[in-house]
């Protein structure tokens, strides 16, 4: 029976390049002594007998792989997505042609990215311990919000900022300088290496272990000085440290969460900022809700989110509009499995496209789940962990630009309005452009709130 791949299970990149290696190493030596054509054949005709040797070792029962498109030797469907800025439309239509893909859902990956059984990072960042960081995130979102005022053309950055010197503070006890900190821009650079770096298709190391890798004086790599003098604030390092964990977990952990936080929270406001400016009525309404609760004579704070019911609404709308991670973080079976009467061997990469799929919110019966809309945290024990912390930040800077400005289309050189077009990063993490402009909000006496 012929052998297709789905597009959502592609082999590792790393034993496709181990295998193209040993037989580009055979092809240059015979290549010495005979004709092209020659050595074409011979090295197509290892593969197969190699594949063949293999196949038949993992998978005695000779099932099928699961359905896919038409795949070349070799490199598979690598080259297949026709849209390689926004890989989820074509997963999205491959999972519609060939593979139910919520039910591999179900499957219990056991992908080890990074080392994770410290026990304190999932403490720091369990939800009990969310009661802690609130006055931490109040300062950081108000700094964000008087930032806006002074330079409010460079909206992202300051979205940014906001979210990178929660997580510095958090991760590493670190008070990131207000502008412009060194330590932030080299995370900044080794995340978005890492970001873009998911694919199969990509050109970098498409797995976390990156980290390890990463030079000394990478954050993360400090940490022990800062235990040395004793001076060093709470954080998932510090903790860590006085655990005794191993330098290079530690590492792994700081770094990783790092980079899973700081692109995923900003990417989230800038699609909050852009539903802003796309439904000014949803503003006005939830503006409204905010100044009913406050008075219009403070900031709103974390006490307030039980009784701002639109807002929450906007939130969660915001979140499931603009999927952060459309394919979620692909996860790498560590052996091989038999799946609905398919074979999925082992080291295969699979991807979950929660992009768009309604059906997620339909139960079996045809009734709406309870689910709200939460996927874009990932699932199974590998969930996100920063999950709570996320939703806080981002709550709280949503409902603080609300309360102190109105958002709007920036406006050009000559007083017309940009207008917007939506447009999709592509990666693991996707993020907007917004063009966005904010102005103290009539409702209230804008950064005098803050007093
Ligand atoms: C809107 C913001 C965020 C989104 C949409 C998001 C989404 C995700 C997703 C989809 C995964 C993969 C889950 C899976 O493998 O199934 C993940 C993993 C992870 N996230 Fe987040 N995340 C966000 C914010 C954060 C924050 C603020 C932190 C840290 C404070 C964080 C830390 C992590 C870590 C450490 C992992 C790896 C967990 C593991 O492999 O066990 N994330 N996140």
């Amino acid at each position: 029976m012929a052998h297709r791949r789905s597009p959502f299970i592609r082999r590792s990149g790393l034993g496709c390049e181990r295998l193209e290696y040993r037989h580009f190493r055979i092809t240059s030596t015979l290549m010495l002594d005979f004709s092209y054509p020659v050595v074409l054949v011979l090295f197509v005709f290892s593969i197969l007998v190699e594949r063949y040797i293999k196949k038949n070792k993992d998978n005695p029962a000779g099932l099928p792989l699961p359905p896919g498109p038409p795949r070349l030797p070799i490199v598979g469907n690598l080259f297949g997505s026709k849209d390689l800025g926004a890989q989820w439309l074509t997963y999205a239509e491959w999972g519609r042609k060939y593979v139910l893909m919520v039910k591999l859902m179900d499957w219990s990956f056991n992908v080890g990215f990074i080392p994770y059984g410290p026990s304190s990072m999932h403490q720091a960042l369990n939800p009990q311990a969310m009661l802690s960081y609130q006055g931490l995130q109040l300062s950081k979102v108000h700094q964000m919000i008087r930032n806006i005022l002074v330079i409010p053309h460079e909206m992202e950055a300051h979205l940014r900022t906001f979210t990178a010197s929660t997580i510095m503070q958090v991760v590493y006890g670190y008070e990131m300088a207000p502008q412009d900190d060194l330590f932030a821009s080299i995370a900044d650079r080794a995340s978005e290496m890492l970001t873009n770096s998911f694919f199969p298709g990509a050109a970098l190391v498409n797995t976390f272990p990156m980290f390890q890798y990463l030079p000394e004086w990478c954050p993360g790599a400090g940490f022990k000085n800062l235990h040395a003098n004793g001076t060093a604030p709470q954080s998932i390092v510090s903790q860590m440290i006085q655990k005794h964990e191993e330098e290079a977990v530690i590492k792994a952990v700081a770094g990783t969460t790092y980079a899973a936080a700081v692109e995923t929270s900003s990417s989230a406001l800038s699609a909050f900022m852009m539903a802003m400016i796309m439904f000014p009525e949803v503003q006005k309404t939830a503006q409204a809700e905010i100044d009913h609760v406050t008075g219009g004579t403070r900031m709103p704070d974390f006490g307030d989110r039980e009784s701002m019911v639109y807002l929450e609404a906007t939130y969660r709308k915001v979140l499931r509009w603009c999927q952060v991670t459309p394919l979620g973080v692909p996860h790498m079976t560590t052996e091989s499995d038999v799946y609905n009467g398919y074979f999925i061997p082992k080291d295969t990469i699979v991807f979950a496209n929660i992009w768009f799929m309604p059906e997620r919110f339909i139960q079996e019966d045809g009734t709406l789940s309870d689910d709200l809309g939460q996927q874009q945290f990932g699932f199974g024990r590998r969930i996100c962990v920063g999950k709570y912390l996320a939703e806080a930040s981002v709550w709280i800077a949503m409902v603080s630009i609300l309360a102190v400005f109105d958002v709007k289309k920036a406006m050009d050189e000559f007083g017309g309005e940009i207008d917007i077009t939506p447009q999709y990063t592509p990666g693991v993490i996707m993020s907007q452009k917004a063009v966005a402009m904010v102005q103290p909000a009539p409702s209230s006496t804008g950064c005098g709130l803050l007093a």
